[in-house]
């Protein structure tokens, strides 16, 4: 028998927790990623389960819309909701004051519009996800207009960052976002001030949304192997 990717256990662990913070009657953001799939297949459970009701789902993503169906969470927009109890969203980064960096899966842009209008946003990582600062294992994504892109890579590269187009797997040319745009990676080699940054490049004609979440999580749900033994610690 082939023993299970301690990193899956860990991931699985979290979406269940932060599916079993869901209650009836409640509108519910749902992120995008591997982490938060383990969240809506969760999630799905319990309510066709009838352990809970009435749920309705706001998607941030394409994935998000595919995985509510499979799982029978119906869903609804932000032109019928004003905001949501809680939303459920993974991260690439996170650190000690709860910021993180988004976009791994290039879907910051839905993310933050949606995880910023719950009530309480909960963020589902692994361990290996927590981070001192911002920027040190993980490239910062840019959502830009296609026609922006070079501009937009000069002035970049003006702040002491490293961009790159991020390119498709399987996919000849770049990875196109679900709104028709690109995403530019940036290495920047130490990100001091995360909110001017994040100020600073969503202030670039032509930049859709960058990853930085500043002062929008809520609750951090770790998963992590301690003994043999998943467990999942909050950072609240
Ligand atoms: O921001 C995201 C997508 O844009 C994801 O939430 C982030 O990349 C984490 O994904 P995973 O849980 O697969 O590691």
């Amino acid at each position: 028998m082939t023993a299970i990717d301690p990193v899956i256990i860990m991931k699985q662990e979290v979406g269940k927790a932060a599916a079993n913070l869901v209650q009836s009657n409640s509108v519910v953001g749902l992120g995008t990623g591997s982490t938060t799939a383990y969240a809506i297949e969760y999630l799905g459970a319990r309510l066709q389960s009838g352990e809970i009701s009435n749920i309705v789902g706001v998607p941030t993503s394409f994935q998000a819309q595919v995985l509510a169906r499979k799982y029978g969470i119906p869903l609804t927009t932000l032109d019928v909701i004003v905001k949501m109890d809680i939303a459920i969203d993974g991260a690439d980064e996170v650190d000690p004051q709860k910021n993180l960096i988004k976009g791994g899966g290039a879907a910051h842009t839905q993310e933050k519009i949606v995880d910023s209008l719950a009530d309480i946003f909960v963020v589902v990582v692994d361990g290996n996800k927590l981070v001192d600062k911002l920027g040190s294992t993980f490239l910062l994504p840019v959502e830009v207009l296609p026609m922006a892109m070079t501009p937009v890579m000069l002035k970049l590269e003006a702040l002491g960052g490293k961009p790159s187009l991020r390119m498709g797997v399987k996919k000849a040319g770049p990875v196109v976002t679900d709104q028709g745009n690109l995403v530019i990676d940036v290495k920047f080699d130490s990100i001091d001030d995360p909110a001017d940054l994040e100020r600073t490049i969503n202030n670039m004609p032509g930049v859709l949304e960058n990853g930085l979440f500043v002062g929008v999580a809520d609750l951090i749900l770790v998963g992590e192997i301690i003994d043999g033994k998943p467990v999942v610690r909050e950072i609240r």
